[in-house]
């Protein structure tokens, strides 16, 4: 595996699961393919789950890990071409990029989306200079459009729970005092399209994902209707895909709570994480036995060590 960056890469979900689940029964039983190989990771932007869950999934394999927080540690990198380098980024991504890449054997790298330009955001523009100047085996950390990493972490935890064959799970808007990326809400898309699931998104009017991930998807606009039946409620917030970057709605109606959670069928809840409560979940419906949040980050480490290890088996 060269890349990984979306669902197609990671090939049939049904093997990636099972090697992810293998993996966690017996997280050393490949500590000799890392030996001498090295994973730099690089965050734009702030991470607790994946920095650490990635680092461990790593270290299970025996590699060494760098992290770079290169907006705090590293210089500023100027990411135009053409510009007049006389302000304050001392450094251009297409140097910094091909340097790092002498430093290592595989790079992951978290770039949110800016929210200043929809066709840079949706271009991977950032993401994008690392897949071609690196020379090396990228993995996203989350990206502008995705967070491929959790979604397969949440397809693990879906496979690990579900107490029936096809069970409905439903990916719900919640309210947020920020403008959040699409990313994961985009990837979750992108994942639950392929796998053996009902699928439903629900999301007040003017928050419509981009239509090059919607294509074939249901969308309820009535939360209640949505969630009748659902096994999962998967809940996220993002900022307007359609008016870029937007808040359209702060609608506490839409907050899970323990109201929402009884018009399910019994439903499992998910978030990414980190959330904020009392905005996206009460915590009645956070700390219920029914919320699977930490078995969701625990799974973390193992969509990475399943990446990671199929990079090491390729190179
Ligand atoms: N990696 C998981 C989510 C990261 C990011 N959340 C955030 O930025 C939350 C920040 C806040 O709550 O202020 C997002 O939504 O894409
Ligand atoms: N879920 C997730 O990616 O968390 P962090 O942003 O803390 O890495």
């Amino acid at each position: 595996m060269k890349r990984f960056l979306k669902v197609e890469d990671i090939g049939d979900l049904n093997a990636a699961v099972k090697e992810a689940l293998s993996l966690k029964q017996n997280p050393y039983a490949h500590q000799h393919l890392g030996k001498n190989k090295t994973i730099v990771l690089i965050f734009f932007n702030s991470s607790l789950r994946t920095r650490l869950s990635t680092q461990k999934a790593a270290m299970n394999l025996g590699m060494n890990v760098m992290v770079l927080d290169i907006n705090k540690d590293g210089w500023k990198l100027e990411s135009e071409l053409g510009v007049v380098m006389d302000g304050d980024k001392p450094e251009h991504i297409r140097e910094a990029v091909p340097v790092i890449g002498q430093y290592c054997d595989i790079i992951g790298v978290r770039s949110f989306a800016q929210f200043e330009n929809k066709e840079d955001d949706y271009s991977e523009k950032i993401l994008n200079q690392f897949i071609e100047l690196s020379g090396k085996p990228v993995i996203s950390l989350e990206s502008a459009t995705r967070h491929p990493l959790q979604s397969f972490a949440d397809l693990i935890t879906i496979e690990e729970h579900k107490t029936k064959a096809r069970p409905k799970v439903v990916l719900t808007w919640a309210p947020h005092p920020r403008a959040l990326p699409q990313a994961v809400p985009n990837s979750f898309v992108e994942w639950m399209k392929n796998a053996d699931v009902e699928f439903v998104v629900t999301h007040p009017k003017g928050y419509e994902l981009a239509p090059e991930f919607m294509e074939g998807v249901t969308v309820e606009y009535d939360q209640k209707k949505a969630f009748e039946g659902a096994d999962f409620i998967y809940a996220k917030n993002w900022a307007s895909y359609t008016e870029y970057g937007q808040i359209l709605s702060k609608d506490t109606s839409w907050t899970v709570d323990e109201a929402h959670m009884a018009w399910t069928n019994n439903a499992k809840f998910m978030h990414c994480l980190p959330v904020r409560r009392n905005m996206i979940v009460t915590d009645g419906v956070i700390e219920s036995p029914n919320s699977i949040v930490i078995q969701e980050a625990a799974n973390r480490v193992f969509s990475a060590q399943t990446v990671i290890k199929r990079m090491l088996e390729s190179i």
